[in-house]
């Protein structure tokens, strides 16, 4: 069975001072959850802070996002060789708002998984589909090229390193969900498309939901077959509320 990974992504939210204090909270509430993985993407000024105030517990930290390159003039970014310095385990790539506001391409979002693998980093690709895409039945293609396109030259070894979040846009910070069994259903899809280049790995690789998970939806989302975890953006600032989506999906995979 695959561990689920229930992760927060926390987008440009909180000061040092709060994000060690969400932390502190959050690690008292969640110390007997043995079995998921958990873990929070802060902003990059507070990577260490978070870092530093999970020790002691099983938090696993991530970036929110990396350039390719190790080190140079590429003023404003950070590497995944700076984060395996800091031993951060995980970073986002290719989340939506990246792809929407900043204009970040498939090309780049492979850039960045293949940077983050070789450093031991591991990627949380996301993955989603337009609500315009839906409207004229194009998940497929979509969530498929992107899923392709994302994992261009990986060995079947480093694909099972790879997390995958599917996030329909549509669904990000809208209180709106897709149901559990659509999810779920697009879910399948991308890993049977993983399947037909990666058939090991296929069965390995854990793939989340992202969009508006919250406590009063999350046993219905992973009570699923394909949902190994979530990636949780509101609901993940507060440690009552992420605790609670920890809890209640640790208490589903007993
Ligand atoms: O990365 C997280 C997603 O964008 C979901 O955000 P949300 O839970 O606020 O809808």
């Amino acid at each position: 069975m695959r561990k689920p990974f229930i992760c927060g992504n926390w987008k440009m939210n909180k000061n040092v001072e709060e994000a060690e204090a969400m932390i502190t909270a959050l690690k008292d509430k969640v110390k007997a959850v043995d079995n998921v993985e958990m873990g929070i993407c802060p902003t990059a000024l507070c990577l260490t802070t978070v870092k530093k105030a999970a020790e002691g517990s099983d938090l696993v930290t991530g970036a929110e996002n990396i350039y390719w390159k190790d080190a140079g003039a590429y003023t404003g970014e950070i590497s995944a060789k700076m984060l395996a310095d800091s031993n951060i385990e995980y970073t986002i790539v290719g989340h939506s708002e990246r792809r929407e506001i900043f204009g970040e391409s498939d090309y780049e979002v492979n850039k960045k998984v293949l940077s983050a693998l070789s450093h031991g980093v591991k990627p949380i690709v996301c993955v989603g589909e337009t609500l315009e895409e839906r409207k004229a039945d194009q998940i497929e293609a979509k969530v498929n090229f992107q899923v392709d396109s994302a994992l261009a030259g990986l060995s079947e070894e480093e694909v099972e390193d790879v997390v995958i979040a599917y996030e329909p846009i549509w669904a990000i910070g809208t209180g709106e969900t897709a149901s559990a069994e659509e999810a779920n259903r697009v879910i399948g899809i991308i890993r049977n498309n993983i399947r037909k280049e990666f058939p090991k790995a296929a069965d390995k690789i854990r793939i989340q939901y992202g969009g508006s998970v919250k406590p009063h939806n999350v046993e219905e989302i992973m009570a699923q077959s394909e949902i190994d975890g979530a990636l949780v953006g509101g609901a993940s600032l507060e440690a009552d509320s992420f605790s609670e989506i920890i809890l209640k999906t640790a208490e589903i995979y007993k």
